[in-house]
């Protein structure tokens, strides 16, 4: 049986102020039956590492360089994440890769890095509204499989998050058999790819997920949890997400 895991993907939002939120939902969860990971933006990390230290939520970078360090200006390495706190990445995240060219061997590069600092690497999936128009999507994600996730994946260092790039901040959810599909077709190629693993990663799904579907969403086989952004900004958004996932 995998743990649920609620993660929430602050992206460019937040200031010192928001930390409000994560000690609301600290005290709103004091004994969680799944995992919670907050990514916050790298400049609340360290401080919000600090704010949840010996508590159940973890947290996480939104993106590392794949380099342990050097001089690639405004970047993070994942060692520099581990340092401020974080137990996790995110890695190719669609915003990621369209507003900076990241294609799946640069994800690829970037899970690698997660791994050599110990990190939990979080590697976003998913299909542009055109790929899924013209029948495309198992192709588009299963191409991605292939070439953004490296060897030596494992239940413990691995999360997948499909997020179908249509369905980000959209409001526009994907029908529950179109999720279950894509969810279904992800586990059938991490049980090929890594033998004696592949069943232990957790796929969370990412899109648009609210308090009004998280329910519907997690019922489905092979959704293992949520990857939110706008709806883990307030506790009392991601609070009824966190427990809609305790009740699955
Ligand atoms: O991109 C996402 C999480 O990484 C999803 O964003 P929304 O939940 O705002 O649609």
């Amino acid at each position: 049986m995998r743990r649920g895991l609620a993660a929430g993907n602050w992206k460019m939002n937040g200031t010192g102020a928001s930390l409000a939120e994560i000690e609301a939902l600290t005290a709103a969860h004091p004994d969680p039956s799944v995992d919670i990971l907050i990514c916050p933006p790298a400049t609340l990390l360290a401080r919000m590492s600090d704010a949840v230290a010996g508590g159940p939520v973890a947290t996480g970078g939104q993106d590392c360089h794949a380099a342990v360090s050097g001089a690639h200006t405004g970047d993070i390495s994942a060692e520099m994440l581990l340092d401020a706190g974080a137990s996790h990445v995110i890695v190719g995240h669609s915003e990621r890769r369209a507003d900076h060219h990241e294609a799946d061997a640069d994800v690829r590069a970037k899970a690698e890095a997660a791994m050599r600092a110990g990190l939990v690497t979080v590697i976003c999936l998913g299909e542009s509204l055109a790929e899924r128009e013209a029948g495309r999507t198992l192709d588009v994600i299963g191409a991605q499989l292939a070439g953004s996730l490296p060897d030596g994946l494992t239940g413990a260092n691995a999360v997948i998050a499909y997020e179908p790039i249509w369905a980000i901040g959209t409001g526009k959810v994907p029908t529950i058999a179109q999720i279950a599909e894509v969810h279904d077709f992800i586990r059938s190629a991490l049980v090929e790819r890594f033998e004696g693993e592949g069943d232990k990663m957790r796929i969370l799904y990412g899109g648009s997920v609210k308090p009004t579907n998280a329910a519907e969403i997690f019922a489905v086989a092979n959704v293992d949890g949520a990857l939110v952004g706008g709806a883990s900004l307030k506790a009392a958004d991601f609070s009824p997400i966190i427990a809609a996932l305790e009740g699955a």
